[in-house]
């Protein structure tokens, strides 16, 4: 029998049941590799997504719905549970500045409730398809329902990657950064805009296409203790991130964000780390650009929780470079929205600066790129459960091209080659997948 069937079943059964409203069909399926099952896919869109710390994956093929303008966002709260039911989640992302030009394709945002949900928890794993049914859509409804079921293809085996000789071009250069990291530290820009989030991309050429599926199986068991996506709108581009950063969950009024903010590098020595660790902990520099990234979420909490409690300093421990990380409590105000929670909290200080206006016309003033959906919001968003990470440690990859992104938070006590060789550490993970190191 084929993996879907007894979906198809159920499809079946519906045709006598009068219910109305959003649908989930689900049952269990045998799948261990998620990105190789979505490897074999032929519909789109396809999104992997993983959360930090969370033993439960989910693979989405193809829409019901798609949400592209970000005044929307805010008509997926307040939703009634569906009569036995669970509620729609939308998969999806936002642009680091949703009013500036964009990656065509991604958008200043783009949320999707995937026709088709397959979901690992633990060694329990179910296909799922979505319906809304409406007194008016019933057939065709069912139609593309069925119709997505049976456009599903048998998993595939991720691959290594290709060995190919990469040529790297960085935009901005070495000298072009130079000067951007000065002028945000010249002393009357500094004064007024205390922490600036500079970005450089760096375009790998590509002889040889990289099938996305095997590149986010080759990053994914290097970046542990991060959170690995996907999206990949059609077959010519995809944007894949491992970042260790987490915007905020919230599970009904609870909400847990952080600032991870302040680098250092991790060798792989365990005591030497320590030693780095220690150092961190210490650095005035890298206390700084964490303080600020904490005194603005703690800022921009107040009008929306009763309480938020900030943890003591921690050191989030990556393979090649170590964060300060400090966690954020909070109890939210009854009916506190995603929407208010994400125009509150993104783009944080750790990709942007602070104050918020003046750092991102300064970031537009001076890189020479457009972000897209680097330093953006990628995540879900439900009724009961939300959860986004920053999209950083991420890569947009085309079939001749595969772009990284990285920045740094600038300063006071920033010093430019220092801060150019932060980058290079916090590409190197994503970079040795790439050459086998
Ligand atoms: C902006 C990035 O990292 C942020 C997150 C952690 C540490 C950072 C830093 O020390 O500069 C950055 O604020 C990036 O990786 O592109
Ligand atoms: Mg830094």
């Amino acid at each position: 029998m084929l993996a879907h069937t007894p979906l198809l079943l159920q499809l079946d059964t519906l045709s006598a049941d009068p219910r109305t409203g959003f649908l989930r069909l689900r049952h269990p399926v045998d799948v261990t590799s998620l990105p190789g099952w979505l490897k074999g896919q032929t519909q789109y869109p396809q999104i992997y997504w993983h959360a930090r710390e969370r033993d439960r994956e989910f693979a989405c093929l193809g829409s019901l719905q798609e949400i592209r303008d970000p005044a929307a966002l805010a008509a997926l709260s307040g939703q009634a549970k569906p009569e036995g039911g669970s509620w729609p989640r939308y998969y999806g992302g936002l642009a680091f500045d949703p009013d500036h030009a964009h990656w065509p394709e991604f958008g200043p945002c783009r949320f999707v409730l995937p026709r088709i949900e397959l979901i690992r928890q633990g060694n329990h794993t179910e296909l799922v398809c979505n319906l809304w049914l409406t007194d008016d859509n019933r057939e065709a409804e069912m139609a593309a329902a069925r119709e997505a079921l049976n456009a599903l293809q048998p998993a595939l085996a991720t691959a290594p990657l290709p060995p190919q000789p990469l040529t790297r071009q960085d935009s901005p250069d070495l000298p072009r950064w130079r000067q951007m990291v000065e002028a945000v530290l010249a002393p009357d820009s500094l004064s007024r805009i205390p922490k600036v989030v500079l970005s450089r991309q760096s375009r790998l050429a590509l002889a040889q296409a990289y099938d996305p599926w095997d590149l986010i199986a080759a990053w994914q068991p290097l970046s542990l203790n991060c959170f690995h996506f996907v999206f990949r709108f059609s077959p010519e581009q995809s944007f894949l991130a491992c970042s260790p950063e987490r915007l905020y969950r919230r599970q009904e009024r609870a909400l847990a964000t952080e600032a991870l903010a302040g680098t250092i590098v991790r060798c792989g020595d365990a005591q030497r780390d320590a030693e780095l660790a220690a150092q961190l902990l210490a650095d005035n520099k890298n206390r700084l650009e964490n303080r600020l990234v904490h005194a603005d979420i703690l800022t921009r909490l107040e009008g929306l929780a009763d309480t938020a409690e900030l943890s003591e300093p921690q050191i989030l421990s990556l393979r090649r470079v170590q964060h300060l990380k400090r966690e954020i409590q909070a109890h939210l105000h009854p009916g506190v929205t995603d929407a208010q929670l994400l125009a509150a909290l993104h783009p944080t200080p750790a990709v942007g600066g602070c104050p918020r206006r003046k750092s991102k016309a300064l970031i537009h003033a001076l890189e020479p790129q457009e972000r897209g959906w680097y330093a953006g919001a990628c995540g879900l968003i439900s009724e009961d459960v939300a959860e986004f990470a920053v999209a950083i440690r991420c890569g947009r990859l085309a079939p001749d091209s595969l772009t990284l992104f990285a920045g740094a938070g600038i300063v006071e006590g920033s010093e430019p080659d220092a801060e150019w060789q932060e980058l290079d550490d916090k590409l190197a993970t994503l970079l040795g997948a790439l050459t086998h190191e």
